[in-house]
């Protein structure tokens, strides 16, 4: 997959994402401090990871800052994003399989080694779930990226 990665700060954890997703295979677009020259703002980065995502250049997105709530709060304001700030590997893959999440969000702060590999097995080990009353949540979210709750 092509996986666009954000970092507002040039931490190892974000290095060790970035090493993590090429051993997977992905083909990796680094935004911010992952990208000299970049501008390493949170919130210009992650909407710059986000954008790839919505415009289809990207599959999907990893977001990161020292906290991930700036990171997943500037890629949920981009249309046709879902981002989910994952601090473990239940949640990230609820956040695939019942969200249907195109965006991870993480904290540089408390994701250690052990735990980003907990949480890209089951964010890309996960498959977004088929059920019906799933699909009608996300859809209904989708509807809010028009700015309508009703269809
Ligand atoms: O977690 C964050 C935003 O949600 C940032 O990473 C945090 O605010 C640190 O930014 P700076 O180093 O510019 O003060």
């Amino acid at each position: 997959m092509r996986i666009s990665v954000s970092s507002d700060m040039d931490e190892p954890v974000a290095r060790s994402l970035v090493a993590a997703l090429r051993d997977r295979g992905h083909e990796v677009r680094p935004h911010g401090a992952l990208r000299p020259g970049d501008d390493p703002q949170w919130a210009v980065c992650s909407e710059a990871a986000a954008r790839e995502v919505a415009d289809g250049t990207a599959d999907q997105a990893v977001v990161c800052c020292w906290t991930g709530t700036g990171a997943s709060i500037a890629a949920n304001k981009v249309p046709g994003v879902r981002a989910a700030l994952c601090t473990d590997a239940y949640t990230a893959d609820g956040a695939r399989r019942w969200n249907d999440a195109n965006v991870l969000a993480l904290s540089l702060r408390l994701t250690s080694e052990p735990l980003l590999r907990e949480i890209l097995d089951a964010w890309f080990g996960g498959a977004p779930s088929t059920d019906a009353e799933d699909r009608q949540n996300v859809d209904r979210v989708r509807l809010l990226d028009h700015g309508r709750s009703r269809g």
